[in-house]
């Protein structure tokens, strides 16, 4: 019999709780076999995954707990007729196919449904406190603000989740991030992200469920948590996580998968006990003072490498930071507040939800994208999209200069139509600032929606709090 000495010594944290309820077995190598109780799949991660199925003669043990989208590699723009990339067309179709073939459910493409699967999974009530959910996609940590034990896998797990409903898994260590205090007006859900990030550095949290507790975490949207626990993987971390309250039942209620009648009260009831415990141990405590966090700008190639806006683009220590200099065409010591911007990007699984459209449009509002940039929206889903329309945001949008287009992960990864030119200087609401990543040669400065949207009219890098 395994003594686990972490319950004996102290309560539980809520990565415990998630962690002890889905425990099918531990084997003596520390691993254990976990039970999975929700998988959400994409076009670019699952063709193998459905091909292992094939050449093992395997079926999909409980398909109604897959989920299946296609977001990375869809057009924004034009999407009336055909696909016109063959490639994208091909791996789109053959996502369709591989569903249909295994009984799994795929939100059409033209459908209300479709969407970044990262936005989708909770719009749909398929991410739901409680669970275990997988991905092939290192931005699953997503759905861990809703108390969802969620994490990034491969595609050969991918495939052996379809086929066993289970993962060998090995746990991680615990992280707790307070925020304490009020965000100031104009500071967001991506500023603390980042700042966080920028404080523990791209690895810093590599090996850690990071549970996000304090007033400040309590006080955020959905969305906020959701941004939140988006960006733990660029600090290395699989697994974001915020305890599930009022706003989460308030968020979910009603949703289409969600549970009904005696069912939401039972569910809800459980959902209440997934909280840290008062004496529970952390491995690692970090606590950041949410007032004092400004807007927060990368300047290199990390999302690590970030500062504030008000700060300077630190000087090179070694070969990988001199590197991410000169791809992103600065030098040590220069300001980000002012630096010329030639396109921008609102959108991506960490900020195209409606509430970062409302932020980026209450910034644009009377005012026009600066000559010389090329400016697009993309909303996060349908369901983003059709709410922003009814609100008026794309006649807003599209009055300002912006681009008013289809879901999709479109310029966060420049896997389809939309890539930015060689050179080009982008500030993006997406979470990735790697070399190429919007195209190769283009730089990516990683900010708020609201900033993006300033440095959109500004036709410069700016701090938004300023924009009156
Ligand atoms: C293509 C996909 C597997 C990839 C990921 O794992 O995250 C992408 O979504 C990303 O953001 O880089
Ligand atoms: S929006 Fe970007 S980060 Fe999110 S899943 Fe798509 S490519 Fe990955």
């Amino acid at each position: 019999m395994t003594v686990r000495t972490d319950i004996a010594a102290a309560g539980l944290t809520l990565y415990d709780k998630l962690w002890h309820a889905h425990v099918v077995v531990d084997a003596p190598d520390g691993q254990t076999l976990l039970y999975i109780d929700r998988h959400l799949l994409h076009e670019v991660s699952t063709p193998q995954s459905f091909e292992m199925l094939r050449e093992d003669g395997l079926r999909v043990h409980r398909p109604e707990t897959q989920l299946a989208v296609a977001d990375h590699s869809v057009p924004t723009h034009d999407r009336g007729g055909p696909i016109a990339d063959p490639l994208a067309a091909a791996q789109i179709d053959l996502l369709e196919r591989n569903c249909g073939a295994f009984g799994i459910e795929y939100l059409d493409l033209a459908g209300p449904g479709q969407g970044i699967v990262h936005v989708i999974g909770p719009e749909q009530g398929f991410t739901l406190p409680g669970i275990t959910l997988v991905c092939g996609d290192s931005h699953t940590s997503t759905h861990g603000a809703f108390g969802a034990l969620a994490f990034g896998v491969g595609a050969s797990e991918c495939g052996i989740v379809m086929a066993t409903q289970a993962l060998w898994q090995a746990k991680a260590r615990r992280m707790r991030v307070t925020f304490d205090g009020v965000l100031g007006a104009g500071v967001s859900a991506k500023d603390m992200a980042l700042a966080f990030i920028g404080r523990v550095g791209a690895s810093g949290a590599t090996g850690f469920a990071v549970e996000f507790a304090g007033p400040a975490v309590r006080a955020l949207s959905m969305e906020g948590r959701m941004t939140l626990c988006n960006l733990v993987i660029e600090a290395g971390s699989r697994t974001g996580l915020v305890a599930p309250d009022d706003t989460t039942f308030a968020f979910l209620r009603g949703r289409a998968r969600v549970p009904i009648g005696d069912d939401w009260d039972r569910a809800q009831a459980y959902w209440q006990t997934l909280a840290s415990d008062p004496d529970a141990i952390f491995d690692a405590e970090i606590t950041i003072d949410a007032a004092s966090i400004a807007p927060q700008v990368t300047y290199g190639t990390s999302p690590g490498q970030v500062i504030d806006i008000s700060g300077v683009v630190p000087a090179a220590r070694d070969a990988t930071t001199d590197k991410a200099l000169r791809y992103m065409d600065l030098a040590g010591g220069a300001a980000i507040l002012g630096l010329p911007i030639d396109h921008a990007f609102i959108g991506s699984c960490t900020n195209g939800r409606i509430e970062d459209l409302r932020a980026a449009a209450a910034v644009l509002s009377g005012r026009r994208v600066a000559p010389g940039v090329r400016a697009l929206v993309v909303p996060g889903s349908m369901a983003v999209k059709r709410q922003a329309e009814a609100e008026g945001l794309d006649r807003l949008f599209l009055a300002s200069g912006f681009e008013w287009r289809e879901p999709g992960c479109s310029l966060c990864v420049a896997m389809n139509d939309d890539r930015l030119p060689p050179g080009a200087r982008c500030a993006s609401s997406s979470n990735r600032n790697f070399e190429g990543r919007q195209g190769p040669g283009a730089r990516t400065h990683l900010m708020s929606p609201a900033m993006v949207a300033g440095a959109a009219v500004s036709g410069r890098i700016v701090d938004v709090r300023t924009l009156a």
